[in-house]
């Protein structure tokens, strides 16, 4: 079973894509706490979204402004289809703005701009901060110009920055969740101890994912395309992908694979040599 097919059934922690340098690290660190993780584009479609299964979604950040035209969104149904569903949403940085935009709060340009190191103090009990206790404060990575000034009905204020700035938000009722700042980087110091908190006591997500298994589930799905005697070429230039892609599909089929690499002379000499052993 492919780990997509695996994961649909159960726990998939979607990302949904909105340019931040740092979402490729929220599906890293999910990953890391043995919960499948898949990033897609933030503007794909309610199918495309649909079509996974998730149980949780979270909206990365990303170097936009909800005002810009063109700004990205998730599809028109979104909203109502993760309320139907019971989905969890965590909104990160400006994956906070466009819920709390889109749900009907104001979002204004910012006037303080948040960036880099900065603490916060914690205004209300909530699950995102665990045993947090009310005026307890933490370090945060902040990178944020635009900021959330009226939260949407039913949301309220979880955490402020040191400068008043809205820093997390929650609306337990229906499942939504916000952190302005970026809990993925390992300056949040207590960044992946929220991730855990979200996924583990809000979602109540189970873990149990682990990469060995993918490579197990690899294996099976290429022995099946393969079938039992047919051969395979592969365009290897002796980069990480090729070569991964070239030791998954040997594990499966053995000789059956049948490397080729190009030298054009402009390789670095190490792939060339690399390739050559
Ligand atoms: N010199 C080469 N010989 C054989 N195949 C090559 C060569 N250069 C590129 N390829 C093939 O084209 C794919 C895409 O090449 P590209 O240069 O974009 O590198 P990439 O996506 O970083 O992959 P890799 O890490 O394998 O180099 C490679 O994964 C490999 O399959």
């Amino acid at each position: 079973m492919e780990p997509l097919t695996q994961a649909k059934k159960s726990n998939l922690v979607l990302i949904l894509d909105y340019g931040s340098q740092y979402t490729h690290l929220i599906t890293r660190r999910i990953r890391s706490l043995s919960v499948f993780s898949l990033c897609i584009n933030g503007t794909s479609s309610l199918d495309s979204i649909t079509e996974l299964n998730p149980r949780v979604i979270i909206l990365s950040g990303g170097p936009h402004s909800v005002h810009a035209d063109g700004a990205p969104c998730f599809p028109s149904g979104f909203i109502e289809y993760v309320e139907s569903q019971g989905i969890h949403v965590l909104g990160i940085c400006y994956g906070l703005q466009l819920l709390v935009q889109n749900l009907g709060g104001v979002v204004k340009v910012g006037e303080k701009h948040e960036y880099g190191r900065m603490e916060i103090e914690v205004q209300k009990n909530s699950g995102l901060f665990g045993n947090k206790q009310i005026g307890d404060k933490q370090v945060v990575w902040m990178s944020h110009g635009d900021e959330a000034v009226k939260l949407p009905e039913g949301f309220e204020v979880v955490a402020r920055s040191n400068q008043g700035a809205v820093a997390a938000i929650e609306n337990r009722e229906k499942k939504f969740y916000g952190l302005q700042y970026h809990p993925e980087v390992t300056h949040s110091i207590e960044g992946m101890e929220t991730l855990r908190h979200f996924l583990f006591d809000i979602c109540e997500i189970t873990a149990g994912w682990n990469m060995e298994d993918v490579l197990e589930e690899e294996i099976k799905v290429i022995k099946a395309m393969v079938g039992p005697e047919d051969h395979v070429i592969c365009a290897l230039s002796g980069g990480v992908d090729s070569t991964v892609a070239a030791t998954v599909v040997h594990k499966a089929i053995g000789d059956r694979l049948h490397c080729v690499f190009v030298d054009n002379g402009l390789l670095r000499q190490v792939y060339s040599l690399a390739t050559s052993l």
